[in-house]
């Protein structure tokens, strides 16, 4: 399959990648009223014992109403989120031949670069070009595999790829003791799984109306982090429309993901999302999705089926049948969850 960022202009959509109708996104009609916006959290209180637990209850309350918020002062270095940003824009920006060798749908790779996306029902093509990293731990043998260029390519990745798994891990903590869990509940097997990392890059696109950069999705994870930098694309389903994630220069924007709300029993649901393109600029997201362990057995937890989350809604499972059920459903919301949950 050839990648979009192979082509240096595209002066039209190809025929392949426009969506029938009733799959393109209305750019203009499907926003909600503008008063609504996803939070804003200044994760720099957290720090302050005095005021940490108006953070919890603000990540709480955000994760309650839209499944998605954004953090700000959340301590990982300017420096390192430019400088992996700098480097997988390098990559895409290679000549052809130099991604070739990576190019590869084989799952089982710690790097790869691929285009569109494997989860649409009828194939349909979706407008980005996107690298799959296994990141975190690193391991030898995953740095083996990560590309020698752009020069640091490797190092910015290790550095990024740390700091960012801090962060998750410091999310985890707040969401824990907002839920009054101990503190270290999504530590260990729930988030300690092989981390992976999707870079997605959608070029300038001719016709953002015809086409979308990624399709409406929950991720599979426990809690994703995204650095989506200053180009808008990003969006969040909240109350029957898609509502805009604006970038803020530096944020991360965090969202649950389908574990979270099984975990909870339904009392943090993950949010569906998607990207639409733009005819300006080249827009790069670097999203981390924090994982459990393959082996381990899921369902509510025992804390989380309570009186306010009423009986167990979800059945348990591995985590291995969770990710089949996904492709089989091709990341529909509805689809996968349906498939795990108890109908009484
Ligand atoms: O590009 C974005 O902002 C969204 C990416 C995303 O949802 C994903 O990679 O799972
Ligand atoms: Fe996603």
């Amino acid at each position: 399959m050839e990648l979009l960022s192979d082509c240096p202009v595209h002066t039209s959509v190809p025929d392949k990648y426009v969506l029938p109708p009733e799959k393109r996104p209305l750019l203009l009609n499907d926003e909600p009223s503008s008063d609504v916006a996803i939070p804003v959290i200044d994760l720099h209180r957290a720090a302050d014992d005095r005021q940490r637990h108006l953070i919890v209850a603000e990540i709480i309350k955000a994760c309650k109403e839209f499944g998605i918020f954004q953090v700000v002062n959340h301590g990982v270095a300017e420096d390192v989120v430019q400088g992996f940003r700098e480097a997988a824009a390098g990559f895409f920006g290679m000549p052809a031949e130099e991604k070739l060798p990576y190019r590869s749908d084989d799952l089982s790779k710690h790097f790869r670069v691929s285009s569109s996306t494997p989860y649409d029902r009828n194939g349909d093509r979706y407008w980005l070009d996107y690298l799959k990293i296994n990141c975190h731990p690193v391991t030898d043998e995953h740095v083996r595999e990560w590309p020698e260029k752009p020069a640091s390519f490797r190092s910015s990745l290790a550095e990024y790829s740390a700091a960012v798994h801090e962060l998750a891990q410091t999310l985890l903590r707040l969401i824990a003791e907002g839920l009054g869990l101990d503190g270290g509940f999504f530590a260990g097997d729930l988030s300690g799984g092989s981390t992976q990392m999707n870079v997605n890059y959608y070029p300038p696109c001719p016709d953002p109306s015809l086409t979308l950069g990624l399709l409406p999705h929950c991720d599979r994870h426990l809690l994703t982090v995204l650095s989506q930098g200053d180009v808008a694309g990003l969006q969040a389903r909240h109350g029957g429309g898609w509502l805009l994630v604006r970038p803020i220069p530096g944020s991360f924007v965090v969202n649950l993901g389908h574990q979270m709300e099984i975990i909870t029993n339904g009392l943090l649901a993950s949010v569906e999302h998607r990207a639409v393109t733009n005819t300006a600029a080249v827009r790069l997201s670097v999203v981390t999705l924090i994982m459990r362990k393959m082996e381990c057995r899921i369902g509510p937890a025992p804390e989380m089926v309570n009186e306010a989350t009423g009986p167990a809604k979800f059945k348990e499972f591995e985590f291995s049948e969770f990710i089949k059920a996904y492709s089989a459903a091709a990341a529909s919301r509805e689809d996968v969850l349906h498939y795990f949950r108890i109908h009484r």
